[in-house]
């Protein structure tokens, strides 16, 4: 059996400086293949995301009988007669595991899911129970985890469902992208503690919204989406900017500047809060035609963060708290327990191995900066906490990264375009 060493994170030798260009936006580019797959024509999408989330969210619609074909940069959706029997397989990815099985229930026939070890980890509870309370057959053996199965018969009632989605917006965003396809539409109420991740709410309706599909979220903690057709839409995708987080974050904390090119004018991608992350955290940022270009000051400043709109920015903040001139506290991201891995646990139990000093509080993470040494990082299959590892290993020699091609979920070029900057 080989041991993995480990890939040997890039070391700066000094203020990190360049130029960046992000593919597409995994959460844009799976909401973009889904809504194609249940639209009335075909539909012509650039600049999407090739990457291990957007294959498997392709292979799943194609199981079920949409067609996608490419040619250069353009990737065609037609829908077809959705249909099953089919088996599709999540990987890791929630957008597959969480965002598929609504669009399944209207297949006629039975699909089953499955996907890496860690996903039956990963909560589908909520989401199947909604599922079953919306008219629809499911079949998880009991267990509210995968491998789980979807009978569909063509059609689904739709209508009234009440459900917790405090461990996860993707349960009301599954529902959503859906839902208008479904007989009676679909009425969603949400009773718990506050849901995380409101950019990708927002990002879920603004895309029905673009796509002829009514909305109404005026509600506090409801979403009502009204039964018809989901229009065909022709759409370029924009760039991934979680993704941009640990390139900008290497100006931050080498006190360099990196530009990340063709950063939208506005979006609904969590991303879209970097600019103002970084100004708390000590850095300068500014905005051309080029695109967003961060500055490090040489300080970064302990911050005391609530990040549950944006949890998945959260592992590369920490890297970056890890260098600032006092505390940090991250809080609102108890649910970050339900991603890749639990990250909480994750992040403390691998910045800790290298000297750090990092406790979990119940909804977050307190990181006290410390001398860091270096060290094998694990990453749990987790592309975030690789993308983190790389941040420390900018000041931290002998750092090597456990993994790195874990990366692949939703951004396959990170080894290459990371050492490309740093060096
Ligand atoms: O809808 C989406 O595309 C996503 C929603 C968020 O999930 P949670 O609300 O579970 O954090 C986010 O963390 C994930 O990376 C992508
Ligand atoms: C939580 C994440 O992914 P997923 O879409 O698998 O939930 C993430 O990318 O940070």
């Amino acid at each position: 059996m080989s041991v993995d060493e480990g890939w040997p994170a890039p070391p700066a030798e000094g203020a990190v400086t360049g130029r960046v260009t992000v593919p597409g936006s995994k959460s844009i580019s799976n909401r973009a293949l889904i809504l194609a797959a249940i639209a009335d024509g075909p539909s012509n999408l650039t600049g999407l995301l090739n990457a291990r989330d957007t294959t498997l969210m392709r292979s799943a619609l194609v199981a079920l009988g949409v067609g996608i074909t490419e040619s250069g940069a353009t990737v065609t959706v037609t829908p077809g007669s959705l249909k099953g029997p089919a088996s599709v397989d999540c990987g890791l990815a929630g957008t597959v595991m969480r965002f598929v099985p609504p669009v399944a229930a209207l297949a006629d026939g039975v699909v089953a899911f499955d996907g890496d070890e860690y996903a039956r980890e990963r909560p589908m509870d909520v989401i199947l129970g909604a599922l079953r309370a919306l008219g629809v057959q499911i079949d998880d053996g009991g267990t509210g985890r995968m491998p789980y199965s979807v009978s569909g018969t063509g059609s689904v009632r739709g209508g009234k469902v009440t459900l917790d989605a405090s461990g996860s917006s993707q349960f009301v965003s599954a529902l959503l992208l859906a839902g208008a396809r479904y007989d009676e539409g679909v009425d969603i109420r949400h009773d718990g503690k506050p849901v995380p991740s409101q950019p990708h709410l927002d990002m879920s309706v603004a895309m029905l919204r673009e796509r002829g599909v009514h909305v109404d979220d005026a509600e506090p903690n409801r979403w009502v989406v009204a039964p018809g057709t989901v229009r065909a839409l022709d759409t370029a995708i924009e760039p991934d900017l979680s993704n941009a987080a640990p390139f900008l974050a290497a100006a931050v904390v080498t006190g360099g500047s990196v530009t990340v090119t063709g950063w939208p004018a506005a979006t609904t991608q969590p991303g879209g809060q970097l600019p103002e992350i970084f100004t708390r955290l000590g850095a300068e940022v500014s905005r051309d035609a080029d695109g967003l270009t961060v500055r490090g000051t040489g300080n970064v400043h302990g911050c005391d963060l609530d990040l549950s709109e944006v949890g998945e920015l959260s592992p590369v903040i920490a890297a970056v708290a890890a260098f600032a001139d006092g505390p940090s506290y991250l809080r609102g991201i108890a649910h970050l327990r339900n991603h890749e891995t639990d990250r909480l646990a994750g992040l403390e139990a691998e910045f800790n191995a290298l000297g750090g000093d990092v406790t979990q509080l119940e909804d977050g993470l307190a990181i006290r900066p410390k001398p860091l040494h270096g060290g094998l990082f694990h990453t749990y299959g987790d592309h975030r906490m690789a993308h983190a590892a790389a941040v420390l290993g900018l000041l931290v020699d002998g750092l090597r990264i456990e993994n790195i091609g874990t990366t692949a979920k939703t951004l396959p070029e990170f080894p290459d375009m990371w050492s490309g900057l740093v060096r």
